[in-house]
């Protein structure tokens, strides 16, 4: 296919003489003598390349450049003394330019390997996307809702916009982050994921911005923040219901200007990040309390991906659990299967939990299962639903006397598996914060580890 040029000059002779060159050389040529004429023909026609001969009329100017350049390429023709106009031209997003007089062999010689060039690159940004898109999804599941929700993640990881997750605990949430970032053109940046309910408040704003040495006490180094470790890559902001006010405010600035300031430092960096943000709270509901900057809420918004719970897409249940039977690191290496039964009591289970909930119960059959190829009901640790659940009283039994920190560590136990593992819920009930939980749950990991006694002894 002969390949199409498209001449830009105000030179009526050029008009006249390059396109007869060019076609010697297999081009075909469309010569215009200004932009508006050049504007039109670009609706109805998109040639593989365009010229543009210096002086470049009056009416094509940056915006029209810039917007040429960012679907074709341009070589620009530049006079002796046009250097000026060549500059200008690459700022504007020119591939290339020639100085006058060009010779017509290297001439040729340029536009043919301009147009041979971004063929190539399209090509390879074609079957990168696909290949990505080819590549099995992180999120396995087959049922209607999932499929919606992928083909929203396409669609949205293409774009630079800002996400917001919404969805119950254990849902997948960060999965779904994981796979905004591998379908999106950052996928071969990093993707840093910050957990905002773990940070301590007081370390919060120099994790994330990063500071100047000597910005604090104990600042003895300069140190980039997390926004910058994601540089060319995406920012995972996970719990971002818990992050502390005045940072929140902080953050509305990176979003609305892409720039921001390590602690101490005089001038701002560039933000060459894409934020996506996760939740399990009602962030509408704090805003309205003021815990949550309206603005900032409003800023999230702008893509909101709504990720719906385990039961209310059964069909993904069967694929899930044959996921997290073949996954190397949970099956002992050993090719088990679910009995018809155990799978039918695990489709009809509720899953408060959702998935987290799903890999656990998985995870902990594969044991009781032991030699055994199948799982059986009886190696299936399902929790009573929440309507069969005990809802009021607590009765702890020790066989010693308790201590204080003993009681907390097995009352905080007891409601983690009566609300499956929900921090939110956990929270509400003891009337704390989900920051204060988390930090009362490390305690109880750390000794809990030390602890060879596990499981819940007594309850109401
Ligand atoms: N569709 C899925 N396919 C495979 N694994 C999944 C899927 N959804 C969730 N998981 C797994 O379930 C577990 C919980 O998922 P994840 O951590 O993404 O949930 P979350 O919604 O971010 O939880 P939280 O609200 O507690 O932060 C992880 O082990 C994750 O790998």
């Amino acid at each position: 296919m002969t390949d199409h040029i498209l001449l830009v000059s105000t030179d009526k002779q050029a008009r006249l003489d390059m396109p007869e060159v060019l076609r010697r050389f297999g081009f075909q040529v469309t010569a215009v003598g200004d932009g508006s004429d050049a504007r039109r023909l670009l609706s109805s026609d998109v040639p593989d390349l365009i010229l543009l001969d210096d002086p470049w009329p009056k009416d094509v100017g940056a915006d029209m450049m810039e917007a040429w350049a960012q679907d074709l390429p341009i070589l620009v023709l530049c006079g002796g003394d046009g250097m000026e106009a060549a500059l200008q031209a690459l700022r504007l997003g020119a591939t290339e330019f020639l100085a006058k007089p060009v010779d017509p062999e290297e001439l040729a010689g340029a536009a043919r390997r301009i147009i041979d060039n971004v063929l190539l690159y399209r090509r390879g940004e074609f079957y990168t996307s696909v290949l990505r898109h080819e590549a099995p999804s992180l999120l396995v599941g087959e049922s209607a809702l999932l499929r919606r929700l992928l083909a929203n993640l396409a669609a949205v990881a293409a774009t630079e916009a800002t996400v917001l997750i919404l969805g119950e605990s254990g849902v997948g949430k960060e999965k779904v982050a994981q796979e905004i970032h591998r379908l999106s053109p950052r996928a071969e940046g990093p993707l840093v994921a910050v957990d905002c309910c773990s940070l301590p408040e007081t370390l919060f704003e120099s994790e994330l911005f990063g500071h100047e040495r000597g910005a604090f006490t104990g600042a003895a180094q300069r140190k980039p923040g997390l926004i910058e470790q994601a540089k060319g890559g995406t920012l995972f902001l996970d719990e971002i219901g818990e992050i502390p006010v005045p940072i929140q405010a902080k953050l509305l600035r990176v979003l609305e200007t892409k720039r921001f300031r390590r602690l101490g430092a005089a001038t701002d960096i560039q933000a060459e990040v894409r934020i996506v943000a996760a939740t399990n709270r009602d962030l509408d509901g704090m805003a309205q309390r003021g815990e949550f900057r309206q603005d900032l809420l409003y800023r999230l918004n702008t893509f909101v991906v709504s990720v719906p719970p385990l039961r209310e897409r059964r069909e993904d249940i069967p694929p899930l659990v044959r996921h997290f039977l073949s996954h190397p690191g949970l099956s002992q290496r050993i090719a088990k299967r679910t009995s018809e039964s155990a799978m039918q009591q695990l489709v009809a289970y509720d899953w408060p939990g959702n998935v987290r909930e799903l890999r656990n119960i998985v995870e902990r059959a594969i044991i009781l299962s032991g030699n055994k190829l199948k799982i059986d009901s009886e190696h299936l640790t399902l929790a009573r639903t929440p309507a069969s659940a005990p809802s009021g009283g607590v009765t702890l039994t020790f066989d010693h006397e308790p201590s204080l920190a003993e009681i907390e560590r097995r009352y905080l136990q007891l409601l983690l598996e009566r609300h499956e593992g929900r921090r939110s819920t956990v929270a509400r009930v003891l009337g704390i914060g989900e920051r204060t939980l988390y930090r009362l749950l490390a305690d109880l990991k750390a000794s809990s580890e030390q602890d060879q006694e596990r499981g819940v002894r007594g309850e109401g």
